[in-house]
């Protein structure tokens, strides 16, 4: 909107409101999650900005204090997602002069414990990658849903056997054969790196995915709908990065392997309209020491050094087509 000659855009919020929450089904079994909550809400309070007139202003306390009392109020577990779309209607609806609401959360992963094989009623450990989410609703029950993973960490060592190295080197097609390599690309006056058909893959994706509904009403009301896509996008995630147990897949580039796990998602899962992936190439550098006529450790694909930087930046999105991004 023009003010006084000028574009002017505004939003507030509240950032980073930690909340738990347990339930507690009769049956002595507890569910418990704990979310780290950021609300922006787009709301007609230009007077706030231009002539010192709070009157219209929602404060963000009061923003605050709201995502314990819908935390409350929910009487059954509830996935991040649909906490995010309750706290986005709730705003929209509540408050005339908000027209939006952006509500992003991110959801520890608390996992429960599994004693002598059983899972334990109220016992949780914490695991490594994350939920995320990013919801958008308007005031007219517009929505938007993004749901997402960061910081899965996955490595394969892809050491080929003896036998599937021999026939690496042996046949035209011996790339299929083996598991992960980084060949044929650009060389020039700064190229060293050499090629390989046999490397480390080490990578922490993260992932966020949109999905094509877009209104309030189309929303499955399904209880721990969005969780259980969730749970299945991680597991497409997981199984194309690594191929089955036995075996594996191979992986040409982390490129290749990028797009093979968006794809499978897009292909699979058909409420999912686009996603996107990050995965940085995460570096094992060979080990080779010796002194002048000493070699020491001489590398055979086997001891490696670990780095964190720099590391290779690596990122894709696919979108299906004729779905509105
Ligand atoms: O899978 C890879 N993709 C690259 O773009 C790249 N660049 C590089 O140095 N190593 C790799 N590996």
């Amino acid at each position: 909107m023009a003010v006084n000659g000028v574009e002017f855009e505004q939003r507030h919020g509240k950032s980073r409101v930690r909340v738990g929450r347990v339930w507690r089904e009769p049956s002595g079994r507890h569910h418990f999650v704990e979310w780290n909550v950021s609300i922006s809400l787009l709301s007609d309070c230009l007077p706030a900005y231009t002539r010192a007139d709070n009157s219209d202003i929602v404060a963000t306390d009061t923003m605050k204090n709201t995502v314990y009392v819908k935390a409350k109020e929910c009487r059954q577990q509830i996935s991040v997602e649909d906490f995010a779309i309750l706290l986005g209607k709730h705003f929209t609806s509540f408050y005339p002069q908000v027209s939006a609401a952006i509500i992003n959360i991110i959801e520890k992963p608390w996992e429960r414990i599994n004693i002598d094989g059983q899972p334990h009623d109220h016992g949780f450990k914490l695991g490594s990658e994350k939920h995320t989410t990013e919801v958008v609703v308007k005031k007219s029950g517009g929505l938007q849903v993004i749901s997402g993973i960061e910081g899965l960490a996955v490595l394969k060592t892809t050491q080929v056997s003896n036998a599937i190295s021999k026939t690496c080197m042996l046949t035209q097609a011996s790339s299929l054969l083996c598991l992960s390599g980084f060949e044929g690309f650009v060389r020039d006056k700064y190229t060293i790196l050499p090629e390989t058909r046999e490397r480390m893959f080490a990578t922490e994706v993260t992932a966020s995915w949109k999905y094509s509904y877009e209104t309030l009403a189309s929303i499955p009301a399904k209880q721990l709908y969005f969780m259980e896509k969730y749970m299945g996008v991680k597991k497409i995630l997981i199984e194309t990065f690594f191929g089955p147990s036995k075996g594996g897949v191979y992986s040409p580039s982390v490129q290749s392997t990028l797009y093979d796990m968006a794809n499978a998602v897009i292909a699979r899962v058909p409420d999912v309209s686009s996603i996107q992936l990050k995965m940085p190439n995460i570096h094992f550098l060979p080990v080779n020491l010796s002194s002048k006529d000493n070699p020491i450790v001489k590398f055979e694909d086997d001891v490696f050094l670990p780095t964190d930087e720099p590391h290779g930046s690596i990122q894709a999105s696919l979108s299906r087509l004729h779905s509105k991004m």
